[in-house]
């Protein structure tokens, strides 16, 4: 039986910190299962992928958390690239909006159903390339199994351009699905698979699909709509990172709780930690 998912506006989301009780209460005694998102989550949205970094701080928190609680790390981002910004070894991670997990203990998983995707990522890649790049602002960022065309610092009149040669991309090669997400668009193979799915995955794998843990998703993004779906299937709990009012008006959420930004992500994970 399909599941529909409960949606809400943002702004009527109880506010973790404020409403951590309510918070305490839906977990019903049981240890919470972390898995956060890393941009808009762990750090602040910047300029350029690259200026997104995790301060010492952000770090020595889910560094303590992780040594009580279970945590993962699921990122739109290539694993390598997220792992290193992490750095903290002892973690799991999902890169490529989940495309891409590798455990301390098992390794890289083989997923079903994901195989080598490289030639057609190359070719996504190229083409993205060679359409975006005279267009100033536009980024192209290779992962494993997504391709991000970033248009943060694009002009506005120069955006149908750069949507063009998405469009292009899209009419001319098959078997690719687009997601949207802050002033980006992932390109990914089209197969049935997103953050939701991989959490799912990882709660077996981890041995965490039991009535004592709480999975718990942290995200910010619409990609993460798709955790906070998954979540609301087996009982976990969702926490979206973004104001009540953040000119997205009329934002619908499946989170179960919000918190403002980074910085609150950081306090309740503080707060969390036993
Ligand atoms: O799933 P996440 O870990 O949140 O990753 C989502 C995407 O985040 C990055 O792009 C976004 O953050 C950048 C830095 O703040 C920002 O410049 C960009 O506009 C945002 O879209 C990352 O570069 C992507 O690969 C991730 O998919």
């Amino acid at each position: 039986m399909t599941h529909e998912p409960r949606l809400r506006a943002v702004q009527n989301l109880p506010h973790a910190l404020e409403a951590f009780d309510a918070l305490t209460a839906a977990l019903n005694g049981r240890e919470p299962a972390i898995f956060l998102d890393y941009d808009g989550t762990l750090t602040p949205i910047v300029d350029r992928p690259e200026n997104a970094i995790l301060s010492d701080e952000g770090r020595a928190v889910v560094d303590a958390l992780a040594r009580k609680r279970p945590v993962a790390v699921v990122s739109g981002r290539d694993r390598p690239d997220v792992e290193k910004l992490v750095g903290i070894d002892t973690l799991t991670f999902a890169g490529s909006h989940g495309f891409d997990i590798r455990t301390p203990d098992a390794g890289v998983l083989a997923l079903d159903g994901i195989g080598d995707f490289t030639a057609l990522m190359d070719e996504v890649e190229r083409r993205l390339k060679e359409g975006l790049d005279p267009i100033p602002g536009a980024l192209v960022e290779r992962k494993k199994f997504s391709v991000a065309a970033h248009y943060r610092l694009v002009a506005d009149e120069a955006y149908p351009i750069f949507r063009s040669v998405l469009d292009r991309l899209l009419g001319a090669v098959s078997g690719l699905k687009e997601k949207p997400g802050k002033k980006v668009f992932e390109i990914q193979p089209a197969i049935d698979w997103d953050k939701g799915k991989a959490v799912r995955h990882l709660l077996g794998t981890l041995n965490l699909d039991d009535a004592g843990h709480a999975p718990m998703f942290f995200g910010d993004d619409v990609t993460d709509e798709d955790a906070f779906k998954a979540l609301q299937e087996i009982n976990g709990i969702g926490v979206l990172a973004a104001p009540a009012s953040d000119g997205q008006s009329g934002r619908m959420s499946a989170a179960d709780f919000r918190v403002d930004d980074p910085d609150q992500v950081l306090d309740l994970l503080r707060r969390m930690t036993p």
